[in-house]
């Protein structure tokens, strides 16, 4: 399990370790990281060109001490300071004594005033690499104008780019970006990970992150987290010796139109691999799903009458019925409602459900649910599920870039680790529902079957995928492979 945690838990556990270490200690773990990474993504440090952004917080303070490591290494390290007399004065003894310089300042203030921009601009461009130190944790509100202005030329160098902690510019606790922020090749972060390095957009700000152990000891519940193969692997269903096709679970798919018949196919391809032992389909396009799964028990009329199941998923392009999604509504066993289901479902009766119910938008139907633009969702990931999963007294699976899962009573939050943007072809929404609702039907509960079904979705799509474009067939095609990877 990979865990992320908000400044606050973060500053909390700061001051426990602080109080029982000497001072300055934990900046000088964190530096030395810092130090470290930078010198592997060099290759070579004697003679490279090095550029700290420093602003006046301890970020600042990590980033000179880091640099003052590379001097000695042979760097030439220029510290470009924001706020020169509020620069952390440890740090820059260290990197003075190292042999560092620091950039020019404006002239009308007789070179101690701020970062003169164009002498900046002149060392940026010329560096082979930035160290970001202008914000970590301590960031509030979109860049000032002059951070700003260095994180634009930051990316017009071509330089690599390591941030200090975070990405300068993006939010820590929620991966929103508020104007411009750093883009990084590789974020060291110390001590845990934080939520915004796991959520887009602020992720893709992040480029890939390393974890430096500072000795931090953080809680057992963390605010966000991501499964890895092992804690899937603890999820999935395994037949026992005394199964039968009806104790594994039976899935109920109310899907597909005469117009959509082909998101019935695929939702049902979906939850033939997804371990439930049996799949029902019921609506108008079982020609087409028997055609293609003989093995599906298909009828048409209601799902009131289609048979027991032990999970319902309605929705993938299933037009206007909203009948049939009333009925699976009332149903008391649990259900996921996707697509077309989302539209049409009434929210008391999703919030008058016993048994648990998960809905699975993406960014579009979740900014229609919620009334706003569906930019607004994509730039608040977290708050969006967050809103929703209370509004509805559901678990949400918000899917996208970064696929994001939560309960309608709070707790932690999961991030899926997997995927790819190759998933974005047409119907592979529809595979993910048909999937998650045979976890679902196999007894997993709401937030473990929408963490291990993206979990599966999205490495059978990066298999898939391989590189080239690919249909959602493949990726049901795919999902075999992935359970095998992930249990293997
Ligand atoms: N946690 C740990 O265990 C450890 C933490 N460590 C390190 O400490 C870092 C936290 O340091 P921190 O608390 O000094 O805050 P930091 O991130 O430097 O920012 C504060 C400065 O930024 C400024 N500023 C604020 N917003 C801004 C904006 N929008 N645009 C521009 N500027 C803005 C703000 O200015 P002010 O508001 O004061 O004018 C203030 O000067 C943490 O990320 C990690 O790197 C490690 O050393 C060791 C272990
Ligand atoms: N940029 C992206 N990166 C990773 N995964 C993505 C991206 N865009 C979409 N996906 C994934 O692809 C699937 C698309 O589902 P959905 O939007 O419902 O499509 P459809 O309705 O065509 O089936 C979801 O699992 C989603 O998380
Ligand atoms: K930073």
């Amino acid at each position: 399990m990979r865990s992320a945690y908000g400044v606050e838990t973060v500053r909390a556990a700061e001051r426990e370790l602080m109080a029982r270490l000497p001072e300055g200690a934990l900046m000088q773990r964190a530096a030395a990281g810092l130090a470290a990474a930078c010198a592997e993504l060099l290759g070579r440090v004697y003679g490279a060109r090095v550029v700290l952004l420093v602003g006046s917080g301890d970020n600042g303070g990590d980033a000179l001490y880091a640099g003052a490591r590379l001097a000695r290494r042979g760097a030439g390290v220029t510290a470009v300071l924001l706020a020169p007399d509020r620069t952390h004065a440890g740090g820059l003894a260290a990197l003075r004594r190292a042999g560092g310089s620091v950039a020019p300042g404006r002239r009308d203030d007789a070179g101690q005033g701020p970062a003169d921009l164009a002498a900046a601009e002149r060392v940026i461009l010329a560096a082979d690499l930035v160290v970001d130190g202008i914000v970590g944790i301590g960031g509030k509100g979109g860049l000032r104008p002059d951070a700003a202005a260095l994180a634009e030329v930051t990316a017009a160098s071509r330089a690599a780019v390591v941030a200090v902690d975070l990405p300068s510019g993006v939010e820590a606790d929620t991966g929103e970006v508020r104007g411009a922020a750093v883009r990084a090749d590789l974020t060291v972060t110390f001590g845990t990970h934080k939520p915004g390095l796991l959520i887009d957009p602020a992720r893709e700000y992040a480029g890939s992150v390393r974890l430096i152990d500072i000795g931090l000891s953080m809680p057992d519940e963390a605010e966000l987290e991501a499964l890895q193969h092992a804690d899937v692997a603890a999820l999935l269903p395994v037949p026992r010796a005394e199964s039968d096709k009806y104790r594994r679970g039976v899935v109920g798919i109310a899907a597909g139109s005469a117009r959509y018949p082909g998101a019935a196919v695929l939702a049902v391809a979906g939850a033939l691999r997804g371990g439930a032992g049996a799949v029902r389909y019921v609506g108008p396009a079982g020609d087409a799903v028997i055609a293609r799964f003989p093995e599906t028990l298909v009828s048409s009329g209601s799902p009131e009458r289609a048979g027991r199941v032990q999970a319902w998923v309605v929705g993938p392009g299933a037009g206007d019925d909203a009948e049939a999604v009333a009925a699976v509504l009332r149903a008391d066993v649990p259900v996921l409602v996707d697509a077309d289901g989302l539209r049409l479902a009434d929210r008391d009766l999703v919030r008058a459900r016993r048994a648990p119910t998960l809905l699975t938008p993406h960014a579009g139907e979740a900014a229609a649910l919620l009334g706003v633009s569906r930019d607004e969702v994509e730039g608040a990931r977290l708050h969006s599920v967050r809103e929703l999963a209370g509004r509805y007294g559901a678990t949400v699976l918000l899917k996208g870039s970064t696929t994001l899962v939560a309960s309608a009573a709070g707790g932690v939050v999961r991030v899926n680790p997997t995927g790819t943007s190759w998933l974005a072809t047409a119907g592979s929404g529809d595979v993910l529902s048909g999937l998650t609702g045979s976890l679902l039907a196999a007894g997993l509960g709401a937030l473990d079957a929408g963490s291990a079904g993206a979990y599966l979705h999205g490495l059978a799509g990066r298999f898939a995928a391989d590189g080239a474009p690919m249909g959602a067939h493949d990726v049901a095609e795919e999902i075999r492979s992935a359970w095998r990877d992930v249990v293997g």
